[in-house]
Order: C-alpha cells, then structure tokens, then sequence
C-alpha cells in the first residue's frame, strides 16, 4: 500500500479509536502494536509508570525530546491541569505530520505544541520563542545518545529548577549508559529505577526518573 508504518498505526488510530477520547487513542495504538506492528512507542507496560510521575508532577510546563507518533505526547497531554502546556520536539517530518494527526484526533491539540526541527537546535530557543523560563518535567525518548547532551545544555539554558523532573525511557534497552553514569552519580540530581518491560516485548527495560537538585 505504500504506507509508512507510522501512517498505518494513524489509520488504525482513525478507524478504532474515538475522536476526542485520549485513552481510546492510546489502547487503539497498544493493540496495534501489540497485534499486528511493533513500533517503539513507550507503551502500556511502562506508560503507566509515565502517567504516575506525570500526575505526581503536575507540570505547569512539559517537554518532549522525540515526538516519534505521538503516543507519549498523548499519555502526557491528557494528565495535563488546564493552562498546562507541553511543548514536543520531532526532527523528522513525516513522524510529526502523523503525531499531529494523532494528537488531534485524541483532541489534545490545545495543549501540546509540536515544534519540528532537532532538540539542539530548539533547546537554546525556547525561552525567547515560548516564553518558558524553566521545566517542571522533561520526558527523554528520542535518540539514546542524545539524552546526555541535551539535559546538559537544558542546565546551560537554565531551563531546569529545583525540582524539575527528567523521566528517560529505554535506559535499559536500547539503553543510555553515558546519560545514567551522568545522573546517578552527578550531585545535582537525585536519580530512581523503574523497572518495567520493553514496549510490546517481555525484554527487561525501565524509566529512570531524575529531581534537578538546583
Ligand atoms: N535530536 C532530536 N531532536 C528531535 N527529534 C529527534 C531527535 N533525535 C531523534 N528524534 C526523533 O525521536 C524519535 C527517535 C526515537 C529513538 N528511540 C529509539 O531508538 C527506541 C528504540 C527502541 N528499541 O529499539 O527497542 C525502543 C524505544 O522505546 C525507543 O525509544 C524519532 O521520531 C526521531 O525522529
Ligand atoms: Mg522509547
């Protein structure tokens, strides 16, 4: 059919979940993937886990590295108190046309911004053009050897505060050592395992949830 496996997960987003119905969107795309295509989105072992910080935090301001199709930014953006905002981040311009589709028809468009271009380049941006000044939560799920460098330049652009939370997917499988050495062993964050499964797979994988100390 020439679709991309991001669009054929949008279609099944369209054809079985109901507009305006977050979870549906969200148990629409876990059976797909669980089903008939894996596809590497966080999923219904460790979301779970993401909705609790998520909640805990109840983050004024949010941000998303690797939007991918949208399925966290649904997870997140429905958790989210009214004037709430969550800004997400996708370099590859295919994946974000299919996100914006699946954050629309989950009906959450009003809260999540979708800014498409590369984490490096729009970190150092985003109090000028946001008019954010810091992170309550970060949610790291784009390329594994991306995660160190970012938060570092997030501290740079003093974009964290005390109490801000980082949440990092996949710090098992595929795993991100550097970024884990980093923040379990760095005085400025205060660092705790989740231990879970790989999307979809009875793998081991996990969420590392870090506090900014200041
Ligand atoms: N610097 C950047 N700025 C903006 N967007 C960026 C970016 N780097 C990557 N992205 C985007 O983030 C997603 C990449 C995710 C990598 N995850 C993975 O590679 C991954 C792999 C497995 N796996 O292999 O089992 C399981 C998982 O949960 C995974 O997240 C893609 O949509 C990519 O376009
Ligand atoms: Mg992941």
């Amino acid at each position: 059919t020439g679709l991309s496996r991001p669009q054929r997960m949008l279609k099944a987003v369209q054809k079985n979940a109901t507009k305006g119905d977050p979870q549906s969107v969200i148990a629409a795309i876990d059976y797909y993937c669980r089903h008939k295509e894996w596809a590497m989105n966080v999923g219904d072992d460790k979301g779970p886990i993401l909705d609790s910080v998520v909640s805990e935090v109840n983050p004024s301001t949010a941000l998303e590295l690797g939007t991918y199709c949208g399925y966290s930014t649904v997870r997140i953006a429905r958790l989210l108190s009214p004037g709430s905002k969550l800004i997400t981040v996708e370099f590859n311009p295919a994946y974000a046309a299919v996100a914006r589709q699946i954050i629309a028809h989950a009906g959450l468009q009003n809260k999540v911004t979708l800014v498409e271009g590369g984490s490096g380049d729009l970190i150092p941006k985003i109090k000028e053009q946001f008019g954010i000044t810091s992170f309550d939560f970060v949610f790291l799920d784009h390329w594994k050897d991306r995660y160190l460098p970012d938060i570092k330049l997030l501290e740079d652009c003093g974009l964290l505060k005390k109490g801000s939370v980082l949440l990092a997917d996949n710090v098992i499988c595929p795993g991100t050592p550097e970024y884990l050495e980093y923040v379990r062993n760095s005085p400025r964050y205060k660092s705790q395992y989740f231990q879970s499964y790989l999307e979809y797979t009875k793998a081991e994988d996990g969420l590392e949830k870090s506090v900014f100390l200041g």
